[in-house]
């Protein structure tokens, strides 16, 4: 089983604008309202996949109660942990020119609903996999991803990290599954430009050594890499319309872990997550079934070195 850990889950309220003056009234065209978070996002994708999985996290008041009607209509698996505050709600702005995220910084959490939340960690069996998925609420602690990954260890289960930037870097000498930084995040991380895509081979390969078992590098438009201990392999970006990038990232490692889970075939995962992550990209909802086959026959991946 698949356990995805979004500890921090957003209502994501998507407003289209041609254009947004600051400072002035601006009326949307159109809005839509939007099931999300990291973990979240990646329970739909492999729902969508048909992988078995099951969405943790904390959800409370009348947001958090809209997540959960959706998952459920939507046949998603989940198991929440029931808090008193409210779940955040997170704007996203999109206009001809960008998309831009206004996002909170989430509820506050009691003692007994942290503790109800840890305790779900019991059923873990040495098969399952964990990802830890999106931003901690500030009452949690930034080390709350350290102690629940020691519980992971504990029922000799894997781990899948998808944090930003130093959080990530914390966790490497656990041997996560899979990370997956985009270029920014990796730049972040090493405190370095890229002006050449290449340029980041090295640094995948660091991320390696440093102690994880996989990585794969996102370079939204421009495609992705992946550094297995084995190889290193570049999936080239697909052309089309780019309708709402939000998820792109959470896609591609629900894609990997979808196929990973059933064939631990890094290659062939690594096609999936790119099939996924670019049909999320060019889609404004979760893709069908019939687009992400679509995209998934564009997936062109070379060897690299
Ligand atoms: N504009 C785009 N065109 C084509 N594919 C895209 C685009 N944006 C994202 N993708 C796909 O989604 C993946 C993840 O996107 P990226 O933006 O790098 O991740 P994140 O959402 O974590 O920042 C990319 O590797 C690519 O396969
Ligand atoms: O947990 P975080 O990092 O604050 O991110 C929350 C946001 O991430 C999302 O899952 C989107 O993910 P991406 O930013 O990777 O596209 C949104 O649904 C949500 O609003």
């Amino acid at each position: 089983m698949i356990y995805t850990v979004t500890l921090n889950p957003a209502l994501d309220y998507f407003m289209t604008y041609e254009e947004i003056e600051s400072g002035a009234v601006n009326r949307t065209s159109q809005t839509q309202v939007s099931a999300g978070g990291k973990g979240i996002m990646e329970s739909r994708m492999m729902s969508l996949l048909k992988a078995d999985n099951t969405a943790w996290g904390f959800l409370g008041g009348f947001s958090g109660q809209y997540i959960k009607d959706f998952l459920t209509e939507n046949k998603v698996h989940s198991d929440f942990t029931a808090i008193q505050d409210l779940t955040r709600i997170n704007v996203k702005l999109q206009t001809l020119k960008d998309e831009t995220s206004l996002d909170a910084a989430g509820p506050q959490l009691q003692e007994k609903e942290i503790q109800a939340f840890i305790d779900k960690f019991e059923v873990l069996k040495a098969d399952d996999i964990v990802v830890f998925a999106g931003t901690i609420p500030k009452t949690l602690g930034e080390d709350f991803y350290q102690r629940l990954i020691q519980k992971v260890k504990e029922h000799q289960a894997t781990f899948v990290m998808d944090v930003d930037g130093h959080k990530l870097l914390e966790t490497l000498s656990d041997h996560p599954l899979l990370i997956k930084p985009n270029r920014e995040e990796l730049e972040g991380i090493f405190n370095v430009k890229f002006e050449r895509n290449d340029q980041i081979i090295p640094y995948g390969k660091k991320l390696l050594e440093m102690g994880a078992q996989q990585v794969i590098v996102s370079m939204a438009g421009d495609g992705a890499y992946l550094f297995t201990p084995e190889k290193t392999y570049f999936a080239a970006g697909i052309k089309g319309e780019l309708k709402n990038s939000i998820g792109a990232g959470d896609s591609t490692v629900a894609g990997f872990l979808a196929e990973y889970s059933k064939t631990k075939d890094a290659f062939q995962a690594f096609k999936q997550a790119i099939a996924c992550g670019t049909a999320k990209a060019f889609s404004e909802n979760m893709p069908t079934q019939s687009f992400l086959d679509e995209i998934y026959q564009k997936v062109n991946i070379s060897e690299v070195d």
